[in-house]
Formats: structure tokens, sequence, C-alpha cells
């Protein structure tokens, strides 16, 4: 089997008498949607934001291509390439959804001297950042402020921002949320298509979406895993029905 992209082991984080990861350990593998469920207050957020780096863990590990990401900061993880899906805040809201990417493609490209060029008229910040939101179906929104996008367009725009960080795996808490029904199914075909290109640790509470998208799910209670498999297999599983899904699954 080939190698996880990100592997996490043995991962405890305790809020006081709080224990929020449990001894926690899954896997990331390449071209997988990874699903990640479980009722409110299990601790996925608390998972994400350790992955992340924006939290961290009491112990155990999380090795992200190879390499142990104990002591790296949120940026330093960026860098190698674990995409998380921003904040809605963090958009540049002035500026418009094709500058918010060209601002992605040139933290990767890390050039200098660029301020010599008008920005604007920089072909090779223009074309790629473009190309992203073409991707993500945003072309004909590109002059837009990112204040003026609707809900379901800046997650499009966090998406295409991920992209051209050059992202090899994507951390996603939530991406559904807010969205309507049609937002949803866009996005879902979107994040479908989305694996092949680098998979993606998906934390999702609409389970229409998890279950057309997930190639495993793992099961948090109360801090931790008690199953992962397949849609059949954690559909069918008597204790995840009992502790998550009930009888609706
Ligand atoms: N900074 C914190 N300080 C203290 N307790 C916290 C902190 N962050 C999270 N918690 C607690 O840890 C537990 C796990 O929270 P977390 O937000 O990770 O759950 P979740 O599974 O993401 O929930 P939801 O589905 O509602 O988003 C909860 O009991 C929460 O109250």
């Amino acid at each position: 089997m080939a190698e996880p992209i990100l592997e996490i082991r043995d991962l405890r984080k305790t809020f006081g008498a709080l224990k929020a990861t449990d001894g926690v350990s899954l896997e990331l593998r390449p071209g997988e949607i990874h699903a990640l469920i479980g009722p409110n207050g299990a601790g996925k957020s608390t998972l994400i934001h350790q992955i992340s780096g924006s939290l961290r863990p009491d112990s155990g590990s999380i090795r992200f291509l190879g390499q142990d990401m104990a002591g790296l900061d949120m940026a330093a993880r960026a860098r190698l390439g674990l995409g998380r899906s921003f904040q809605i805040s963090s958009l540049a809201q002035e500026f418009s959804a094709l500058r918010n990417v060209m601002l992605a493609v040139q933290a990767r490209q890390g050039t200098s001297f660029r301020f010599l060029r008008p920005v604007m008229s920089d072909k090779s910040l223009t074309e790629p950042a473009m190309a992203m939101l073409e991707r993500v179906g945003l072309a004909g929104r590109a002059h837009l402020p990112a204040a003026e996008l609707s809900h379901g367009e800046r997650r499009q725009l966090e998406i295409a921002i991920a992209l051209a960080l050059g992202s090899k795996a994507f951390l996603f808490d939530e991406p559904m949320a807010g969205m309507g029904p049609e937002g949803s199914k866009a996005l879902t075909r979107f994040l479908d298509g989305l694996r092949h290109e680098a998979p993606i640790l998906l934390v999702e509470h609409d389970m229409d979406a998890v279950f057309a998208l997930a190639d495993r799910i793992s099961v948090l209670v109360y801090g931790r895993v008690i199953a992962t498999g397949t849609v059949d297999q954690i559909r069918n599983d008597p204790e995840v029905r009992r502790a998550y899904l009930g009888e609706a699954a």
C-alpha cells in the first residue's frame, strides 16, 4: 500500500480534565478523501488544529510527507504543502478574488523585486491565479472584491488559494457549513475531483456529502476514534450507529 501522506499516531490533548484528543491514530493516503465525523464536541476541530499547527498536542506524533511536524508552526506547515481551508476572515476582503489568489501565487514563488513591476499586469502572477479561479469555477467573478462574493464563492476562493499555494494535502473543517443545497452539491462535485490532486481530510456534518465522497470514514467520539472503515462498514457498524448515526443512517 502507498505510504500515507499524513500519519497521526497516538495524539493526545487535554483541556484541564477534558481529554479532547484521547490517543488518536489515523492516516491520510494518496488520492483519498478521509472523512472525520462525530457528535458535537467530539474533538474534530481540536484534531484539525493540531494537524495544521495552531494547537500543540500534549503527546503523540504527526508526520506529513514523512516529516515530523513537531515544532513547526502553521506557516511552515503550509509551506510544506499542508493546505487548510482558511477562515473566511483571512481573505483580503477589499482585494479582488484574483488579487487574493495572486498573493498566494506570489507567496509560493517567493520572488523578490516584484515591486519593480505593476502587480496586476504581471502575467507570471495573473495567469496562474486566473487558472486556479477557473478550476474552482470562479473565473467570472475574478474582479469582484472578496467581500462581495457569496458564502459559497468565498469557500471556492479559499480552495483556489490553497491550490495556488501548492497544497499536497487538504484539511477541510466543515466546508459545507452555511451552503445551500445547490452550493453543497457543487462543492461535493468539486471535492470529488480535487482528491486526485491531493488527498483530503474532511470534517463534515453533512452526511449526504460524507457518504457521497468518503473513501474512508473515521468516527470520533469523546476524543477517541471508535471506528475507521469504508462508507458501508461505517454505516453498518453497530457501535457507530449507537454512538452517532442513529437509525437514520
Ligand atoms: N481552547 C479550548 N479550551 C477548553 N476546551 C476546549 C477548547 N477547545 C475545545 N474545547 C473543548 O474540547 C472538546 C472538543 O471540541 P471540538 O471543537 O474539537 O469538537 P468538535 O468535534 O469539532 O465539535 P463541533 O462538531 O461542534 O464543531 C469540547 O468539549 C470543547 O468544549
